[in-house]
Parts: C-alpha cells; sequence; structure tokens
C-alpha cells in the first residue's frame, strides 16, 4: 500500500517545556488515521508540524513523497486541511467564503464549488450569511474550504468539536462518504475515544506529547476491550513504568 504521510521523529518543544516529542508514523493511501489523545496531549501541534502551520525542532514530515520543509509546496498540493479553524467572516455567505478561497485553485472548475457545498450538505444554504449557523454548520463550511482543492489527503483537526450528538453522527457519515466512494484517505485528531473507534482503520494515541501506541484498530483492540479500555491500560502501564523507573533511581 502505497505510503502518503511518514512522520518521523516530530518534536517541538514550546518555551514552557510542553509540546510534542520524537513522534513517528505512517499514513497508507486508504487509511483513516486517528491521532487520539486528552487535551493537552500534543495533537494540534503534531497537526500543524505536519502541515507547516509551525516549525518542528527536529525530524521530518513527507507528504506524497516529498519532504514538506524543503518542498512545501508539492508535499501540500494534493492536501486539505482543518486546523484550528479561525472564525469565518460573519457577514459574508457560504457561497462568497468558497468564492475567496476557491482563488487559490485557479486549477478547479467553478463547479467545483457546489460540489462541496452539497457534500457538505450546505448546498440549501449558500446565500445565507455565516453569522446566523451553527457551530456544526460553521464546521461543515471549514471542512468544504478543506476539500474545495480535490485534495487526496484530509487532514482533521477536532472536527466534531462543539458538535452535537446528530452533528457527530452526520460527520461522521460524511467522512465515511469520502473515504469510500472519492477515496479520500484522512488524518483525524479528536479526545473523543469512541468517535475514534467508529471512525478509523488506524490510531495512534498521544499522550504528554508522545506517541505511546499506534497500530490497526482491530488488532489493537480483542474482541472484549474497546479502545477506551485499551487507552487505559496503556496509561496505567506508562504509570507502573515511571513509577517503577523512579524507585531503582
Ligand atoms: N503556543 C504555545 N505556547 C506554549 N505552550 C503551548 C502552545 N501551544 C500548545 N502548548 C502546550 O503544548 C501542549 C500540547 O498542546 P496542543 O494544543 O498541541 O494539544 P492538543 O492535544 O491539541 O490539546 P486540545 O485537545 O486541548 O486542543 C499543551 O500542554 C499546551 O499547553
Amino acid at each position: 500500500m502505497e505510503t502518503l504521510v511518514k512522520v518521523q521523529g516530530l518534536t517541538k518543544q514550546y518555551r514552557n517545556g510542553r509540546g510534542v516529542r520524537d513522534v513517528s508514523f505512517e499514513v497508507a493511501r486508504g487509511d483513516i488515521f486517528g491521532l487520539f489523545g486528552p487535551n493537552g496531549a500534543g495533537k494540534t501541534t503534531l497537526l500543524k508540524m505536519m502541515t507547516g502551520l509551525c516549525r518542528a525542532d527536529r525530524g521530518s514530515a513527507i507528504l506524497f513523497g516529498y519532504e514538506l520543509t524543503s518542498e512545501f509546496e508539492k508535499a501540500m498540493a494534493q492536501v486539505g486541511c482543518m486546523i484550528q479553524t479561525a472564525d469565518a467572516y460573519p457577514y459574508l455567505s457560504a457561497l462568497d467564503h468558497l468564492k475567496l478561497a476557491a482563488r487559490l485553485y485557479p486549477e478547479q472548475p467553478k463547479a467545483r464549488i457546489q460540489e462541496v457545498l452539497d457534500a457538505v450538505g450546505l448546498g440549501a444554504y449558500r446565500h445565507e450569511k455565516v453569522k446566523g449557523f451553527s457551530t456544526g454548520m460553521k464546521q461543515r463550511l471549514a471542512l468544504a474550504e478543506a476539500l474545495l482543492s480535490a485534495p487526496q489527503l484530509v487532514i482533521l483537526d477536532e472536527p466534531t468539536n462543539g458538535l452535537d450528538i446528530e452533528g457527530v453522527v452526520e460527520f461522521r457519515e460524511l467522512i465515511l462518504q469520502l473515504a469510500r466512494e472519492k477515496g479520500v484517505t484522512f488524518v483525524i485528531s479528536s479526545h473523543l475515544i469512541d468517535e475514534m473507534e467508529r471512525i478509523c482503520n488506524r490510531i495512534g494515541i498521544l499522550n504528554n506529547g508522545r506517541l505511546i501506541s499506534q497500530g490497526n484498530v482491530d488488532e489493537l483492540l480483542n474482541s472484549q476491550v474497546t479502545l477506551e479500555q485499551f487507552y487505559l491500560s496503556q496509561i496505567q502501564n506508562r504509570k507502573e513504568k515511571t513509577a517503577h523507573a523512579a524507585s531503582v533511581r
């Protein structure tokens, strides 16, 4: 299977000492790769380093065979992302937002805008101003922007944040549909482990800035264990190892 993402030893330490340390993983074409971790685990920092939104202290991200920092445009040519989306312009309509964003992709046909609006379920609301949108509709608009360039790889940071149950279910269906019907590969971060279990085929677990476990969801679990139980057992293991290391020092 073709490797679309190769993250090697990515490290970023903020001045306060927190951040992400020595994270490595790979994502193959067709994967829905979930980066799971509690608040502050380092998910956003990692995704920002993978998309050039912040500079790594060490390590590299290779997308579609191109090293991100030295061949940025080639590496990002087929990537769409939604990372800590800034608030949309309240007085612009959904359509106008996408028209603005579409100026970055002159190679895309005009019809692409309506296509992505329909794909995210905003077709009927295209002329409405964003100030009247719910959180879920704003998330959908951000996803529509990420999809504008018809990317093969889509990177989403906490896409279901702030959504109600229906919104979460609809978003999940949308992602699964894009993966199934358009062959889109996803990297998705979330702190909602049940959601990750439902949607992802592969998962990496971040804790305190480190990737403590990764693999196929099916392989990480056996029939009795949920991903939540697996995560808690991993955390317990780490605590025991740390306590043991401290006691023999
Ligand atoms: N600009 C910054 N300056 C200093 N520390 C930061 C900065 N950004 C993030 N951090 C710290 O780095 C760690 C990782 O943060 P990050 O936002 O990447 O985590 P996260 O897993 O995305 O968290 P959340 O789920 O809460 O969004 C946290 O401890 C956070 O406080």
